[in-house]
C-alpha cells in the first residue's frame, strides 16, 4: 500500500471539527477499476464515514461525476450528503432531464464502442460516459465521436475525465455544488475542505480555495489548484481513518 506523497504538495493536516468535507468519489475513495461498476467499497470505508459524519455533525459529502442513485448504491447502508453529475444533481432536486437527442447520440456512441471490445457507454441519465480504460485504442473515435454529439445537443458540453469523456449539461460544476452545500446547514460556516483527483476537481478546488479552505490532491495530475496532496486512495481511507478515530459509528451494530 503507497501512502508516501509522490509530489511536491505538503500532506494535508488531520481533519479538525470545524470543517466541511467534500470527497471526490472515483480515484479519490476507490481505486479505479476496469469498468464504472467494477468498483470495491471496502466495509471498512463505509464505518470510517459513518464516524466522520458524526464527527463533523453532518458536514461530509461526496462530490461525484456518478448520478446520486449510483452513489447510494455504492454506499449503502449510508445515505450521505451528495451531489451527482458533476454538481448537477442535487438531493431533494430533481435530476436534469435527458433531452429527446440523447438517445441517438448513445445509439451512435455505442455504436462506435462496439468496434473497441472494452470500450463501452455509461447512461446516467442526462450525461453519457464514454470510457476507454481497458480500450485506450478507442480514446480517438470516442472523443470524435462525443464532440460530434454537441452539434444535436445544445446546451451540452464535453467533460474530460481519466481514460473517459462524458457528454453533459452544462451549468453547475462540482465547486457550484460546494457553494450550494454551503450556504446551508450542516456545510455553513465551516472550512471547506475538498478531496478529488481530476479536472473536473479543480473547480472544487478553487472554490473551497476562494473560502479560505484547503484543496486535497490525491496523486499526481498537473497543474492544478490544490494546495495539499496525498498519494493515491489508501492514503486518502488511511487519512480520513485516523481522522475518524474516536468517533462513534452510528451503524456499528448493522456493520458487525
Ligand atoms: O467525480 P468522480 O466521483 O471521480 O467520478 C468520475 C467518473 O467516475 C467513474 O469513471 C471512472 O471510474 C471507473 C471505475 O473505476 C473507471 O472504470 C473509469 O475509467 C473512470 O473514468 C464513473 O463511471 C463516471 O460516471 C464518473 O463521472
Amino acid at each position: 500500500m503507497a501512502t508516501t506523497n509522490p509530489n511536491d504538495l505538503p500532506p494535508p493536516p488531520p481533519l479538525a471539527p470545524d470543517w466541511a468535507l467534500f470527497l471526490d468519489v472515483d480515484g479519490s475513495l476507490l481505486e479505479f477499476a476496469p469498468t464504472p461498476d467494477g468498483v470495491r467499497v471496502p466495509d471498512e470505508l463505509i464505518a470510517t464515514l459513518g464516524r466522520l459524519q458524526q464527527r463533523l455533525e453532518g458536514a461530509l459529502a461526496l462530490v461525484s461525476g456518478r448520478s446520486l442513485a449510483q452513489l447510494d448504491r455504492l454506499f449503502a447502508p449510508l445515505r450521505l450528503h451528495a451531489a451527482g453529475l458533476h454538481g448537477l444533481e442535487l438531493r431533494g432536486a430533481p435530476p436534469p432531464s435527458p433531452p429527446a437527442a440523447l438517445a441517438g447520440v448513445r445509439e451512435s456512441a455505442e455504436a462506435v464502442a462496439r468496434d473497441f471490445p472494452g470500450a463501452l457507454v455509461e447512461d446516467k441519465g442526462a450525461a453519457l460516459a464514454l470510457h476507454w480504460r481497458t480500450a485506450p485504442e478507442a480514446a480517438p473515435a470516442l472523443r470524435a465521436a462525443a464532440e460530434a454529439a454537441l452539434a444535436a445537443l445544445p446546451g451540452y458540453r464535453l467533460q474530460p475525465g481519466d481514460h473517459v469523456v462524458e457528454v453533459r449539461p452544462d451549468g453547475a460544476d462540482k465547486g457550484a455544488a460546494v457553494d450550494r452545500m454551503l450556504a446551508q446547514p450542516p456545510f455553513r460556516g465551516r472550512v471547506p475542505v475538498f478531496v478529488g483527483d481530476d479536472l473536473t476537481d479543480e473547480d472544487g478546488f478553487r472554490r473551497v480555495r476562494a473560502r479560505g479552505g484547503l484543496a486535497v490532491l490525491v496523486g499526481l495530475r498537473r497543474p492544478t489548484h490544490a494546495t495539499h496532496a496525498l498519494a493515491d486512495p489508501a492514503a486518502v481511507r488511511a487519512w480520513l481513518r485516523a481522522g475518524a478515530i474516536d468517533a462513534p459509528h452510528p451503524l456499528q451494530e448493522a456493520l458487525g
